[in-house]
C-alpha cells in the first residue's frame, strides 16, 4: 500500500531497523523477500512517475540499501529497459550479495565507480547507495558519485533513504543525493520529514511492503505527521466572551509591525477580543490600521496590571525587545500566571533567566532562539532537531514548537509532532510574529497548549502554501497569509 503524506506515524531509525528484524524473526519474511518487495514497490513508483522511462542508471552501495538496487535493476532488466549498474563496492551483506548475483544472471555486468567515470543518457537514476544505515558524512568516492548525480540532471529515484541524508534526525552532514522521489519502506523515518532533509526527499511515498499490521502495533511511533484540521463551527447562541481575550505585550519603539501582525493574526484566527500592549507612540497608527484591536498605551508595569486582569490569554515577546522596558513587562506578564505564548524577545529574555512554566505555556522558538535556550549553538540543534525540541519542552515545563522546515511541536510528556507544510516564501519578517498570534488565539477559545500549537502551526503553515500558490514563494508577506487562515480555519481544504 502506498501513502502519501498526512497524519502519519513516525519512527526512528533504531525502531525502524528493529520493525526490519522483527519481520524476519517474528513473521518468517526473510530480508531477500523484503529486499525484493521493496525493489517492486520502488520500480512500480518509478513506471507511475516516469512512464517514458527507457534507460536507467542503478547506484548501488555496499549495504542492503545497495541490494534494494541490484533487484531493482534486474526487475528493469526483466521488463526490457536498458540499465546501467554503478557499484561503490562489492556488498558487505549476504542478501546484497544474493541480488547481485542475480543481476548478474538477468544479464547486467555491475561497473565500479570511478573518479571522473563519465555517466550514461538516462531518463531516470535510481539512487540505491546508502539508506538507514548511514553512519557519517559522505566523503572520498561516495561523495564524489553523489557530485557527479547531481552534476548529471536526471531526476534521481531514492530508495527508502536519499543517500546522504540522516534519516533519524533529518540532518545533512555531507554532500547528499536531492531526489525528486523518495521511496521509503515498511515505516516513515521521522528524520526525512524536518530540517535539511525535506529539501533532499522531494515528496516521500511510503511503501509497507505488505507487511501485517501486528508488526508495527507492538511498537509505539515517536513521533505523528499532523493531520490537516480547523475548528467545529461555533455555537449559534456564542458570544464574544466566550471566545477569550487576547493581550499582546510588544513593540519597542521601531518595532510596532511585529506586535500588530501578532494581533491581527489573534482577531483572524477567532479571538473573542484583542488587546495590545504597547509604547504610546505606535497608538494611533495601530487604531487607524486595525481599529478592532484594542491599543493601549504602557510605558510601565502600573498600566500593564489592569489589562493582565482582564485578558485570558497573552502573547509576549513581538518586538518586545530586550531593554528595560521590554523587561519589566515580561517578567509581570509571566507572573501572572496567565496561559500564554512566548516568542521572540520573549524567549531571549527567558535565555537569560529560565523558569518552568507553571501555567499552561507555549514556547515558539526558531532555531537560533532555541539554541539561546539551550545554551548551545545553532547547528547543534539542527543536527537533531527532535532531541532539541524535547529538551526545551523538558525543561521549561511548556509545549514547545521549534520553527523551520518541517516545524516541530514537543510537549513535556514527550510526545512530538511533525508539520509537513510550509516552504521557504515564509522565511520572511513577521511570519512568527503571526504564529504567536495564531496560537494564542487558539489558546484561547478553549484548547490545550498541545492542540493549540499542533493547529496552529498546521493553518499557519498550510496558510503560508496558499499564499506562495497563488503568486509564488519569493516576496511572500505574513500579511498575505490572514486570508488563508481565516478561510483554512473555519474548515476549508488547502487544496
Ligand atoms: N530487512 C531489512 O533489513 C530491509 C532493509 N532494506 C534496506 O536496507 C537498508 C539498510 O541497510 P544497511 O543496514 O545495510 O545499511 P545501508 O545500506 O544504508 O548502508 C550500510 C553500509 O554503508 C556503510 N556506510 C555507512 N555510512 C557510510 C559513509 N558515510 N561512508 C561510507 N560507507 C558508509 C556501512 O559501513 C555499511 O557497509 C534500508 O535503508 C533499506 O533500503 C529494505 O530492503 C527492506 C528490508
Ligand atoms: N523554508 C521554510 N519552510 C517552511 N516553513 C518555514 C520556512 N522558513 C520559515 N518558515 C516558517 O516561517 C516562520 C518564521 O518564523 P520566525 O523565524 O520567527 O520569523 P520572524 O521572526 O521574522 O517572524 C516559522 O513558522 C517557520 O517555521
Ligand atoms: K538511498
Amino acid at each position: 500500500m502506498q501513502i502519501d503524506r498526512a497524519d502519519l506515524d513516525l519512527y526512528t531509525v533504531e525502531q525502524a531497523r528493529m520493525l526490519d528484524r522483527r519481520a524476519s524473526e517474528a513473521f518468517g519474511m526473510p530480508g531477500y523477500t523484503l529486499m525484493r518487495r521493496a525493489a517492486s514497490a520502488a520500480f512500480a513508483a518509478l513506471l507511475g512517475r516516469w512512464p517514458q522511462a527507457r534507460r536507467l542508471l542503478v547506484c548501488c552501495g555496499p549495504g542492503n540499501n545497495g541490494g534494494d538496487g541490484y533487484q531493482l535493476a534486474a526487475l528493469a532488466c526483466d521488463r526490457g529497459l536498458e540499465v546501467t549498474l554503478i557499484e561503490l563496492a562489492a556488498p558487505a551483506s549476504g542478501d546484497a550479495g544474493r541480488a547481485r548475483a542475480a543481476c548478474v544472471e538477468a544479464g547486467l555486468t555491475p561497473v565500479r565507480w570511478q573518479l571522473g567515470m563519465s555517466l550514461p543518457e538516462v531518463e531516470v537514476i535510481v539512487d540505491a547507495l546508502f539508506g538507514t544505515g548511514l553512519k557519517r558524512a559522505l566523503e572520498g568516492e561516495a561523495a564524489a558519485l553523489v557530485q557527479a548525480l547531481a552534476a548529471h540532471g536526471a531526476p534521481v529515484l531514492a530508495l527508502d533513504v536519499p543517500s546522504g541524508v540522516n534519516a533519524d534526525t533529518g540532518e545533512v552532514p555531507g554532500p547528499a543525493v536531492r531526489a525528486a522521489l523518495t521511496v521509503t519502506f515498511i515505516v516513515a523515518k521521522r528524520g526525512l520529514y524536518t530540517g535539511a532533509a525535506p529539501a533532499h526527499t522531494g515528496p516521500v511515498w511510503l511503501d509497507d511492503l505488505a507487511l501485517p499490521a501486528a508488526l508495527r502495533e507492538a511498537l509505539a511511533p515517536d513521533a505523528r505527521l499532523l493531520a490537516s484540521a480547523g475548528l467545529p463551527p461555533r455555537a449559534r447562541d456564542a458570544h464574544k466572551g466566550d471566545n477569550g481575550h487576547v493581550l499582546a505585550v510588544g513593540g519597542e519603539h521601531g518595532t510596532a509591525g511585529a506586535i500588530r501582525l501578532c494581533g491581527e493574526a489573534a482577531l483572524r484566527c477567532g479571538a473573542g477580543l484583542v488587546s495590545v500592549a504597547t509604547r504610546g507612540a505606535h497608538l494611533s497608527a495601530l487604531n487607524a490600521a486595525r481599529p478592532e484591536l484594542m491599543a493601549h498605551a504602557v510605558e510601565g508595569v502600573s498600566e500593564l496590571g489592569p489589562l493582565l486582569a482582564r485578558a485570558t490569554t497573552l502573547a509576549v515577546g513581538p518586538g518586545l525587545g530586550q531593554g528595560a522596558w521590554g523587561h519589566a513587562l515580561w517578567l509581570t506578564a509571566l507572573d501572572s500566571g496567565k496561559p500564554l505564548v512566548l516568542d521572540a524577545d520573549g524567549l531571549n529574555l527567558l535565555a537569560r533567566a529560565p523558569r518552568r512554566f507553571t501555567q499552561p505555556a507555549v514556547l515558539t522558538p526558531h532555531p537560533g532562539e532555541a539554541a539561546r535556550l539551550l545554551g548551545g549553538d545553532v547547528a547543534e540543534v539542527q543536527a537533531d532537531r527532535f532531541a532539541a525540541a524535547r529538551a526545551l519542552a523538558a525543561r521549561y515545563q511548556a509545549v514547545v514548537v521549534l520553527k523551520g522546515a518541517g516545524s516541530l511541536i514537543a510537549a513535556p510528556d514527550g510526545r512530538l509532532a511533525v508539520c509537513p507544510w510550509g516552504n521557504p516564501g515564509m522565511a520572511s519578517g513577521g511570519m512568527g510574529d503571526l504564529l504567536t498570534g495564531v496560537i494564542a488565539a487558539l489558546l484561547a477559545q478553549h484548547l490545550t497548549p498541545w492542540q493549540a500549537a499542533c493547529l496552529g502551526v498546521g493553518l499557519h503553515a498550510r496558510a503560508g502554501d496558499l499564499a506562495a500558490a497563488e503568486a509564488g514563494e519569493r516576496g511572500l508577506i505574513a500579511s498575505d497569509l490572514l486570508l488563508p487562515l481565516r478561510r483554512l480555519l473555519n474548515g476549508a481544504p488547502s487544496t
